[in-house]
C-alpha cells in the first residue's frame, strides 16, 4: 500500500519544478501554499458531504473518490513544504501499539 504513496511522493517532488502549463501539480505549486490549502479545504468539505451521503445511500464510491482527492491535495501541501508521505507514515507507525490515551500523553510532552 505504501508503495503507492512512495511513488506519488516521488512524482509530487518532481512536479515542484515542473511546467505549470502541462502539469496540474506544478500549477498548484506555482500558485503557492494558500491555493493548495484552499483545495485541501474544498476536498475536506466534499469528503464530509460524500460520507454523509454514503451513510444514507450505502454507496461508498463517492466518499472513496473524495477521500483520494483529500489525501492527494494534503500530500501536495506537504510536498510544497518539502515533506514526503513517508513522514506521515512514520508518524502513524510511531503510534502503533499506543492507546489513544498514551498517544495524547506523548503529545503533551512534546
Ligand atoms: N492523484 C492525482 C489527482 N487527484 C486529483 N487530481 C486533480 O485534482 C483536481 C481536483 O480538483 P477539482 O475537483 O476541484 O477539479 P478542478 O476544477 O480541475 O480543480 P481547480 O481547477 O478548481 O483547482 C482535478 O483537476 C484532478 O484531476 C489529481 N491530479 C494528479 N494526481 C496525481 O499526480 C500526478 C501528477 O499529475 P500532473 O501534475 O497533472 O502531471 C498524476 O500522475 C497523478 O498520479
Amino acid at each position: 500500500m505504501s508503495d503507492v504513496l512512495q511513488q506519488l511522493g516521488d512524482i509530487l517532488e518532481q512536479r515542484r519544478h515542473g511546467d505549470p502549463e502541462s502539469s496540474y501539480v506544478a500549477k498548484l505549486h506555482h500558485k503557492g501554499l494558500n491555493k493548495i490549502l484552499e483545495k485541501v479545504g474544498e476536498e475536506a468539505t466534499e469528503t464530509i458531504i460524500a460520507a454523509k451521503d454514503a451513510q444514507h445511500s450505502g454507496d461508498h464510491s463517492d466518499v472513496i473518490y473524495e477521500t483520494a482527492d483529500l489525501w492527494f491535495h494534503s500530500l501536495v501541501a506537504l510536498s510544497h513544504l518539502g515533506e514526503s508521505p513517508q513522514a506521515v507514515l512514520d508518524e502513524l507507525a510511531r503510534r502503533f501499539g499506543m492507546s489513544g490515551l498514551e498517544e495524547k500523553a506523548s503529545r503533551q510532552k512534546s
